[in-house]
């Protein structure tokens, strides 16, 4: 996250790390008891190991009563989903146990209707906070506003690269960077999407920030958890 600040401890007990060999690598976020929402291309820096699901954490280096690591029972990519576009860029895991009562699960939208431009919406992560690539230790959080989709396409923004399973947001010195993919977009308290990598440049109000668009995948998210066993 750029140009955010530390979301207070537990303030987002929905937040999962996506981890391997206890590195940090994507977001994610708790939308059932068992089950965790990411990005498929999270898979893409897994280099074929296994990885872990930490949940109630704040600090990523720091002993928590509330931080635990899960195994993951199952991962399943959006068939959509494929490493040259950011079409269908969603993953459902299914972590080991059921979490700790510290974990929340948080309400993702399930009407198919675009979040009205200028929206406020708020990013988390533990992604770079620099151009530098630092990484933090908490979790960080930023406010950003919804950009509609037809600007969105223009020129020098995304150029028609948006479809309608797509949102965007300003990313003028404000967005969501390398390592917050995968993690939740809220709006007014309920998630409207989750972190895609989009053009992989961070803070270029050129580049608006790029989200999937849950309400979009209700189907598939629903079809997933009830086959797999919720
Ligand atoms: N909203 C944009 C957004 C949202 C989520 C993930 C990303 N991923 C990157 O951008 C990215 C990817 C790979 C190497 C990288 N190096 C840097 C860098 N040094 O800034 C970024 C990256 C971007």
């Amino acid at each position: 996250i750029l140009g955010g600040s530390s979301a207070g401890p537990h303030q987002r007990p929905y937040m999962a790390s996506l981890q391997v060999d206890g590195q940090h690598v994507c977001g994610g976020l708790l939308i059932a008891e068992q089950w965790v929402l990411s990005a498929a291309h999270c898979m893409e820096d897994m280099k074929g190991k296994a990885f872990q699901v930490l949940l109630g954490a704040h600090s990523l280096s720091q002993p928590e009563p509330h931080k635990r690591l899960y195994a993951v029972r199952a991962a399943v990519r959006h068939p959509g989903s494929n490493t040259e576009t950011n079409d269908d860029d969603l993953l459902l895991l299914q972590v080991s146990a059921a979490p700790l009562p510290s974990a929340r699960i948080l309400p993702f939208q399930r009407q198919d209707v675009d979040v009205p431009p200028g929206t406020l919406c708020e990013a988390a992560g533990w992604g770079f906070t620099s151009h530098s690539g630092r990484k933090p230790d908490v979790l960080q959080q930023v406010e950003r506003p919804v950009k509609s989709r037809e600007e969105c396409n223009k020129r020098p923004y995304h150029d028609n690269t948006i479809t309608d399973k797509m949102l965007c947001t300003d990313s003028r010195k404000k967005d969501t960077c390398k390592g917050d993919s995968g993690g939740p977009l809220i709006c007014n308290g309920v998630a409207e999407g989750v972190v895609t990598a989009g053009a992989r440049v961070c803070g270029n109000f050129k580049k608006p920030g790029i989200y999937t668009r849950i309400a979009a995948y209700v189907d598939w998210i629903d079809g997933v958890m009830l086959w797999t066993g919720r």
